[in-house]
């Protein structure tokens, strides 16, 4: 808290396409725009990745290619974000423990010490997910120098209960990769607003482009204010999108309509 809580954050979200089955293909090209990202100046703070970036959606192969505990993936992020002094949240990876897959989220500060671990809690039968993966247990979020960050992954923006119970831990930010395709931009667009309005708090989505298999993602990575202002949004093509968090501004927007102070709780159902 503190002077921390008033610093703004430079954020570049990495919207990349993924090499679906290639983990070694897809480390190379992000860590090339990755490190094209922290060559602009202003240097950006905090660095997003797209969802299940080692492997894509190679759900048959799932067992052969994730990454075992994680393992390669952390030490790759962490040593990334110590050696340019940048936050990461490696978007997400595909890991394997004992015989389950998640797809697990790392995030690192500027030292390189990670901050925050999350597996996807909500998984995405039209793309067979749950047959594949095994669903997270548990909500996260992490301090991002001062600023509380919830972590979302993909088809969780469909379930406002996530975000609210975030936003009501204090999170001030919701950090959202994902592998979105069309035809549902109208559901992405209108479901990352609607996030950041509720709950008066920032969303920053990376979205993965190119094709896969038949599948188009179609970009439009989003940075979206506590007011509900876009402050950037991607186009369908690779790019390094940037954008400015002012963390006051989520108080100053929660003061103005005072939305968690008249919630009715006692009235809501719990389950
Ligand atoms: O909810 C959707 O329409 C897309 C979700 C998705 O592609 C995912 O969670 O991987």
């Amino acid at each position: 808290m503190g002077n921390k809580q008033e610093t703004k954050l430079a954020v570049a979200l990495i919207q990349a396409d993924i090499e679906i089955g290639s983990p070694q293909e897809n480390k190379k090209h992000l860590e090339s725009l990755m490190e094209s990202a922290v060559q602009a100046n202003p240097k950006p703070d905090l660095l997003v990745l797209p969802e299940m970036w080692n492997t894509g959606y190679a759900l048959e192969q799932i067992h052969d290619i994730a990454d075992p505990e994680g393992e390669a993936s952390r030490e790759w992020l962490s040593s990334f974000a110590a050696k340019h002094e940048v936050m990461v949240v490696g978007g997400s990876v595909a890991v394997k423990t004992g015989d389950e897959i998640y797809n697990m989220m790392y995030a690192f500060d500027r030292t390189g010490l990670q901050v925050g671990e999350y597996a996807k809690l909500h998984l995405f039968r039209l793309m067979d997910e749950e047959k594949h993966l095994t669903a997270g247990t548990r909500l996260v979020q992490f301090d991002l120098e001062g600023v509380q960050a919830g972590a979302s992954i993909c088809y969780d923006i469909r379930f406002p209960e996530l975000a609210r119970s975030l936003a009501l831990g204090g999170a001030k930010m919701l950090i959202v990769p994902a592998e979105w395709p069309h035809p549902r931009l109208h559901h992405w667009r209108t479901l990352l607003m609607a996030r950041a309005i509720e709950n008066q708090m920032y969303v920053i989505a990376c979205n993965r482009v190119g094709s896969s298999r038949g599948t188009d993602f179609f970009g439009h990575s989003m940075i979206i204010d506590p007011w509900g202002e876009i402050v950037a949004e991607g186009s369908e093509s690779e790019e390094i999108l940037t954008g400015l968090i002012e963390p006051e501004l989520v108080d100053e927007v929660r003061g103005r309509i005072p939305v968690f102070a008249d919630r009715r709780p006692e009235l809501y159902t719990d389950k």
